[in-house]
């Protein structure tokens, strides 16, 4: 026997007309036709969260805490459910639980199917997963957004004209057609040049459209639309259920009754556990039976709301009238009776090729490129500020290098400057940028979008013209204010090692960020690290002093390899410095003089540089490696 479509007797009676005859052709082909209309069933599906108290002290004081209790329930196939409830009552559990979306840390028991397979066989592109936060790259356009979404989600087999097809037909179903050019924003800035919160919502799921999904998850997908908006949105749910053969479910609040009967099947969740479950116009009667009766003229939704949100006890009345009534027990029957498919041919299952990676990569570092050039607070306002800051150094040094005693200190100074610039701002600039990218990459991570090595190598390749840009910049200006002597090889060693030096400042940033996994403990140590490194750079302390157990950190030191670098650069052929009038001021002869006195020798100049080289890829393999290591076992925060 067929319960799928038995089932749907019960729950789809009362479904708009075109709505409710697709069903039926639906579950009466019982899957034959269309085989990817599948009921969903859970029974006995309880959820825990662990919780740790003590991080320090782990195992011994996790505590479980209930986030749903037991619950069963059955979605026919081709069906559009509404799930509410009180806010924290388990709704959002609930559908990450069927779409096999729940996080690490939270356990999972009983059975949760599609079909006869476990949700667990169902890979995240056979489910459209729309969160009830959006998160977005603030500085795309709505059209790149997507294309981009299409690019990292659709079957690598997709030609380029299908894929633009496919986000021209999602834009104009949803009507974003007016806002396709427009920034989506990080929703707190001015609304007229970014989407407003609405139109994110309808973007976010958009983007769950554009892979075509059987199964469709939607958290909120109303909250903050009006009621036109909503409406619009709930209209192309239909329109998948009835002419796309899709499962679509949602968890709404607050919808008016007439939002509320488009829905096939209503389930209600309060506490963990299932307060209803059918159709939503057989709500109002189920309370009635109950005891709870809705006025007249009373808006069901709110009327519902209000009961399941009042108390404990009139929760568990409901929950456990509900599990002794008829809609349970035609929920039981249907679970019990349940249809075993011929799951091999089912096109969910089928191999999606996924597209390759350098091909993820090229586009996932596009996207981080395109958002450095245009979010004014990642670089360019910390560009501008450099520009400024080299033409104040520059002014200080104006006239002041020259050939004589007093000139060594300008120049000496000008290269302090050179490699402090470039050495503490922008690590403090990454160490605070990256967590800041985490919660996209942490949603679009677990989406299966891209891995931990697509993101972290986009990240540092999106890097490199700032890396280039603003060492050359800021080292050419203050090199002409200051009126430095050298010839072009100089020059072009010069801004070399200024970006090595900047390479490495922001390699060890990453690397401290991900070797204790968050900001606050990452500055803790950063800082008395840095110092030690500016202190052993030879210019605060005289290299030969140093304790003979520190000798390794002047070995790494790229402040004091920068340094001694540009030092010798510089001095290493000059032939005469005129000395002081004043015979009681020492007097340098020449280069080899100064470097001398630092303690600096001529033939270090190429190996500090290739040792900054070796840093830089140093740093980052074992930032690398922590950060991998971290995605995998979900420990990024
Ligand atoms: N990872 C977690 N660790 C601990 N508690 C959690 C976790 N996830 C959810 N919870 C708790 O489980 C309960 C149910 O959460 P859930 O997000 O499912 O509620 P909800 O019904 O969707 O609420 P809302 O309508 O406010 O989004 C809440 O009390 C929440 O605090």
């Amino acid at each position: 026997m067929n319960l799928a479509s038995t089932y749907s007797v019960f729950f789809n009676t009362d479904a708009p007309d075109d709505h409710n005859s697709s069903l039926h052709l639906c579950t009466n082909n019982g899957g034959e036709n269309n085989e990817n209309c599948l009921p969903i069933y859970w029974e006995n599906l309880s959820v825990h969260a662990m919780i740790k108290k003590d991080r320090w002290l782990r195992s011994s004081i996790t505590t479980r805490k209930l986030l749903l209790n037991k619950v069963e329930g059955y979605i026919p196939p081709c069906s559009l459910v509404a799930i509410m409830g009180p806010s924290g009552a388990g709704k959002s559990t609930l559908m990450a639980a069927l779409a096999n979306k729940l996080p690490a840390q939270i356990e999972l028991e009983g059975r949760a199917k599609i079909g006869s397979l476990s949700v667990r066989n169902f890979e995240s592109h056979n489910f459209g997963y729309m969160y009830q936060h959006d998160l977005f790259c603030g500085s795309l356009t709505v059209k790149e957004h997507l294309h981009f979404m299409a690019k990292l989600k659709l079957d690598r087999r997709t030609t380029d004209k299908n894929l633009k097809a496919r986000v021209s037909a999602v834009i104009e179903e949803l009507g974003l057609g007016q806002c396709a050019n427009t920034r989506i924003g990080t929703g707190g800035e001015n609304g007229k040049t970014t989407l407003s919160g609405g139109e994110r919502k309808i973007v976010s799921f958009a983007t769950e459209l554009l892979t075509d999904p059987s199964f469709l998850f939607c958290d909120e997908p109303t909250t903050g639309l009006d009621s036109y908006s909503a409406q619009k949105v709930i209209k192309v749910m239909q329109r998948l259920v009835s002419d796309e053969r899709k499962t679509v479910i949602c968890i709404i609040h607050q919808p008016s009754t007439e939002l509320l009967n488009a829905f096939n099947q209503l389930i209600l969740v309060a506490d963990g556990r299932i307060a209803y479950s059918g159709p939503p116009n057989k709500a109002i009667s189920f309370f009635e039976s109950v005891g709870y009766r809705c006025p007249d003229n009373y808006n069901s939704a709110d009327f519902i709301m209000k009961i399941l949100s009042d108390s404990n006890e009139s929760v568990n009345i409901v929950c456990d009238e509900f599990a002794a009534s008829k809609h349970a027990e035609i929920v039981k029957n249907a679970i019990t009776n349940e249809i075993y498919f011929d799951t091999s041919s089912l096109s969910v299952l089928r191999n999606h090729l996924s597209p390759f990676w350098p091909v993820k990569l090229y586009h996932l570092t596009g996207r981080y490129f395109l958002e450095k050039v245009r979010n004014p607070t990642i670089d360019i306002h910390r560009f501008l500020q450099k520009v400024g800051i080299a033409i104040m150094v520059g002014l200080c040094y104006l006239g002041t290098v020259q050939q004589t005693q007093v000139g060594i200190q300008s120049v000496q100074g000008v290269f302090f400057m050179l490699i402090t610039e470039n050495f503490f701002t922008p690590m403090y600039s990454v160490m605070n940028q990256l967590p800041t990218q985490l919660p996209l990459f942490r949603r679009e991570y677990t989406s299966s979008l891209y891995d931990a090595p697509a993101f972290y190598i986009a990240n540092i390749l999106s890097f490199i013209p700032t890396l280039i840009i603003e060492p050359t910049v800021y080292t050419t200006i203050v090199y002409c204010m200051a009126g430095m002597q050298t010839d072009l090889y100089g020059y072009f060693l010069t801004v070399i090692i200024t970006i090595l030096v900047m390479a490495v400042s922001t390699s060890c940033g990453y690397m401290f960020n991900n070797i204790f996994g968050s900001l606050s403990l990452a500055l803790t140590f950063v800082q008395p690290f840095d110092n030690v490194i500016m202190i052993l750079s030879g210019i605060f302390v005289n290299l030969r002093s140093v304790p003979w157990f520190l000798h390794w950190i002047v070995k790494i030191s790229w402040f004091e390899l920068g340094f001694e670098a540009l030092t010798i650069l510089h001095w290493q052929n000059v032939t005469y410095i005129a000395c002081s009038e004043d015979p009681d001021v020492p007097c340098l002869m020449d280069g080899s003089e100064v470097l001398d006195k630092y303690e600096f020798k001529v033939a270090n100049l190429m190996p500090h540089i290739y040792t900054m080289i070796w840093l830089y890829v140093g740093f980052h393999a074992v930032s690398f490696v922590c950060f991998v290591t971290r995605a995998r076992l979900n420990k990024l925060s």
